[in-house]
């Protein structure tokens, strides 16, 4: 007999039974996409429909998902929601080009992911941490309220501000991370007018300000750009080994030109924090209403610890965390959908000989959100249940039914780093601190930028008594 404890099960939308209106499809848009789908997105591996008059085909086939992100990825670009919110703020970086300047930029851009210089990074990303977690302290025996949203994307920040920039940020300010909040708020958000795909001349009511915003943010990284590149000329020696440094030392014909540096700067901070911090809140948040886990884990993280081993090392010696981690993005992917319009005509054929016709124009929505929850696919997909990603069940999960970080050519490039970072902050917190759900912790998720928990995420911190084993 199964005498593990039934597992947590945290809060999502139910899959709709009903189809919505046309307005009331706006209205959920604009409030919360993730409210938008039906059983049939749960329960069918295609789905043809129409979206505002643009033919879509839903994809939760993991054969077919392949065929679009990776064996024909040629034939498939950015979908224009997407780059009609993102292009005008990160213009050319990596997230939002395409063609051939995507093809030269991330050519240029991977050396500086490689796992070396991710693993470079250990060390700011435990110092950060160790940083951070001082703030529990003031709390006292008795622990307090956090709200733990946002504590995890200032950490987050913090860990990224370091690797960028090694804190040599020009700020006239003096509060880079509320630039960067004030940024992603005002820019970051689909208008009504996306929807209707109304030309980008088209003014966003949702996005008026935001330019100004945009002007200030990007005078601060060009000035920290010219100011890093002095440094370089002065003595190569003496600048940061950083993502700045290493993206400068790209510049030239076949690297980034200045705009495309200053674009990618842009991009690491959007896409670089803010992903990793909804992640790790929603672990801790899971694992605070799975006490067995929560156990297991600390076990791990206290015994790795005791070895001394160097936080390069934590991703690969903490299998339950990293588990915990990997079944908080399954149900609450970060990036929740990842969408692609083709470019001419194609076609697909499942194993069984079914044909799906991908004709020029088609929106293809490959959605995490749904993927992760897909009844073909899980074994009580809504169930907080890490033990499915650990190394003896990992083989069972299919490349393609866990797109976390997308997969293909455009697979999420700091995909490594973000792990990284997660367990060494997870490690770090965890070692001293319990994070517990109290009566207001009634998180809700949203799709925004990312998948955020609305109501925010209070949480009792406690300083955990250590019992040395050893
Ligand atoms: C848990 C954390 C993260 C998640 C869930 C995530 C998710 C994703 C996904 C799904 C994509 C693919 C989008 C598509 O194909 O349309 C992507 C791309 C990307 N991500 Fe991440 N990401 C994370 C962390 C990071 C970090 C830490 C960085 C950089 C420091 C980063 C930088 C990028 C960039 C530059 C791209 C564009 C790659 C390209 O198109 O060539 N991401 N990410």
């Amino acid at each position: 007999m199964d005498m593990r404890p039934d597992p947590f099960v945290p809060p999502a939308p139910l899959p709709r039974t009903v189809p919505p209106s046309r307005l009331e499809i706006i209205r959920i848009i604009l409030r919360n996409p993730l409210e938008l789908w039906g059983e049939p997105s749960y329960t069918l591996p295609w789905i043809r429909t129409n979206f505002f008059g643009q033919r879509t085909l839903i994809v939760n086939d993991p054969g077919l998902i392949k065929h679009v992100l990776v064996d024909n990825a040629n034939n498939y670009r950015m979908s224009d929601v997407r780059q009609l919110v993102l292009r005008p703020i990160l213009r050319d970086g990596l997230l939002t080009a395409e063609g051939p300047v995507w093809k030269r930029s991330r050519k240029a851009v991977a050396p500086i992911f490689t796992p070396r210089h991710a693993q470079g990074f250990a060390g700011q990303m435990l110092r950060q941490s160790e940083d951070y977690a001082r703030k529990y302290e003031g709390a006292g025996e008795a622990g307090a309220i956090f709200d733990i949203s946002t504590d995890m994307t200032e950490l987050t920040f913090a860990i990224l501000a370091d690797t960028l920039f090694s804190g040599e940020i020009v700020t006239s300010s003096g509060h880079f991370a509320d630039d960067v909040n004030e940024l992603l708020h005002r820019m970051g958000r689909v208008d009504p007018m996306d929807l209707m795909r109304a030309p980008s001349w088209v003014p966003r009511v949702t996005r008026i300000g935001g330019q100004k915003v945009l002007e200030k943010f990007r005078a601060i990284v060009r000035n920290t750009m010219d100011m890093r590149l002095a440094k370089m000329k002065a003595d190569r020696s003496s600048a940061p080994e950083d993502f700045l440094t290493l993206l400068l030392e790209q510049a030239g014909p076949d690297g980034l030109t200045k705009e495309e540096i200053e674009d990618n700067i842009l991009t690491f901070i959007g896409a670089g924090h803010e992903t990793t911090a909804r992640a790790l809140a929603w672990t801790l948040y899971c694992v605070s209403n799975s006490p067995h886990i929560r156990e297991g884990m600390e076990e791990e993280i206290d015994a790795v610890l005791a070895t001394g081993a160097k936080p390069v090392e934590w991703l690969d010696m903490m299998p339950q965390t990293r588990a915990a981690f990997e079944e908080a993005l399954r149900l609450y992917p970060p990036a929740p959908s990842i969408n692609r319009a083709a470019i001419s005509d194609d076609f697909w054929t499942s194993p069984k000989g079914e044909r799906v016709e991908l004709e020029a124009g088609v929106t293809v929505l490959v959605m995490p959100w749904t993927l992760h929850r897909h009844e073909l696919h899980w074994d009580r997909p809504r169930a907080y249940m890490p033990e499915r990603f650990l190394p003896e069940n990992r083989a069972s999960i299919g490349r393609f039914q866990f797109l976390p970080f997308g997969a293909g050519p455009r697979v999420c490039i700091g995909a490594t780093f973000a792990l990284q970072e997660a367990v060494i902050a997870l490690a770090v917190l965890m070692h001293r601190y319990r994070f517990d759900s109290t009566d207001q912790t009634n998180p809700w998720p949203v799709q925004k930028l990312t998948t955020q928990p609305k109501n925010g995420l209070p949480m009792r911190v406690t300083p955990r008594i250590i019992s040395t084993k050893a």
